[in-house]
């Protein structure tokens, strides 16, 4: 049997709702598992009770086949004793330590001679190399996460969790460095756990996602799943985009993108450094529905389809369209009625060349 992560613990700050995050997962040299949800649900706690910074009143912590917590038998196996990295959502760098001596702030069980061998190597993989003296504010936000990373991984930990790695960096910054960071965590081959609420960082990074909401997980699966087929309609609106479909990029002129998708042609605004092979996401809101034959929109896209599903959402309804794929919607209760719709009937589904988002696949 594959070796396993389980996490059973409830963690009760005072005056607050009891953080209750329940999942096990099969964990691999090299699977990332993101912890999905809002502000405030809850991921940072678990995070930090995997890293025993954080103590849970009740429960078990598992790592393969070794038991970290067990609160009834009494276990609580130190941070130190876990071989964990830890990266912390502000990097929290030793402002006085050179990017060197940050590097090997966990390496004083080497020798001297291995210590600044490890340092050297992780210069190198993090390109840091040339800045090994720097103190941490003479370098960017980029670099300044590099060598967080660095730090974190230095020691050859058994397991990586990182906290918002890339939310201190501005957005340029943060999407070049969510395709490196995907590439950099493969190759260290480390069993990864990474806390975002930025639902594009979950498609890049992720192999394996876990969506948080009022201190409960509600859904585990891959990203793709999670994301087009959400468990419940609370997981529905924790991770907002309903559609994501694999697709190829075919062309890209003048801002704009053209992308296969099953035998269909849809346009999404061009981005650099995606394709061909992508995840075509589109959000449930940003689909308008139409009758078939009346064009109400000035949408590049318009496909014809037949409704496969309707949700009731309270007073918003969700709707499936089978249009060579299934494409969700979300639309009122009224409108619903005032097009007509039932399981079956022909429609017209509409999106922008901007809905369309395009996230890397490679
Ligand atoms: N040390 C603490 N003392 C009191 N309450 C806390 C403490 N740490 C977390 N909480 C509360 O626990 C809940 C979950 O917080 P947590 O930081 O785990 O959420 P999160 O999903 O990581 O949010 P964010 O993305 O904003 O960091 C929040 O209501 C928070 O106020």
């Amino acid at each position: 049997m594959a070796a396993e992560i389980v996490v059973e613990v409830t963690k009760t700050f005072p005056g607050r709702k009891p953080i209750r995050a329940n999942f096990r997962y099969p964990v691999e040299a090299s699977t990332v598992l993101i912890l999905f949800g809002p502000s405030g649900s809850g991921k940072t706690t678990v995070l930090r009770a995997l890293a025993g910074l954080e103590w849970p009143e009740e429960g078990t912590i598992q790592f393969a086949s070794r038991i970290w917590l067990d609160r009834a038998a009494g276990i609580a196996v130190p941070p130190q004793d876990r071989h964990i990295g830890y990266m912390a959502q502000d990097y929290a760098l030793f402002p006085n330590y050179s990017v060197a001596g940050n590097i090997a702030y966990g390496l004083s069980g080497l020798s001297p001679a291995d210590r600044m061998q490890r340092v050297k190597e992780m210069a190198e993989l993090f390109r840091l190399t040339g800045l090994e003296d720097a103190k941490p504010r003479e370098l960017s936000g980029g670099q300044q996460q590099r060598v967080a990373l660095a730090r974190a991984v230095a020691p050859r930990p058994q397991l990586l969790l990182l906290d918002e790695p890339l939310s201190a960096l501005d957005a340029p910054t943060r999407l070049q460095l969510r395709g490196e960071l995907r590439g950099l965590l493969k190759q260290l081959a480390i069993p990864s756990i990474i806390v975002t609420h930025d639902w594009a960082e979950a498609l890049t990074l992720g192999d394996v996602m876990a969506v948080m909401h009022e201190g409960m997980i509600l859904q585990v699966g891959t990203p793709q799943e999670v994301f087009s087929r959400p468990a419940n309609a609370d997981v529905a609106r924790v991770v907002g985009v309903e559609t994501v479909v694999q697709g190829t990029l075919i062309d890209a002129r003048e801002g704009l993108a053209t992308v296969r998708v099953a035998e269909l042609s849809l346009t999404a605004v061009a981005v650099e450094n995606v394709g061909p092979d992508v995840f075509v996401c589109i959000r449930a809101e940003d689909v308008t529905l139409e009758p078939i034959g009346v064009r109400l929109t000035s949408a590049r896209n318009h496909l014809h389809g037949t409704v496969g599903a309707i949700a009731s959402l309270g007073a918003l309804a969700r709707v499936t369209i089978e249009c060579g794929f299934p494409l969700v919607a979300v639309i009122t209760r009224s409108a619903l009625a005032e097009l007509g719709l039932t399981v079956g009937a022909a429609v017209r589904a509409s999106f922008k060349a901007g809905s369309v988002h395009l996230i890397s696949r490679q």
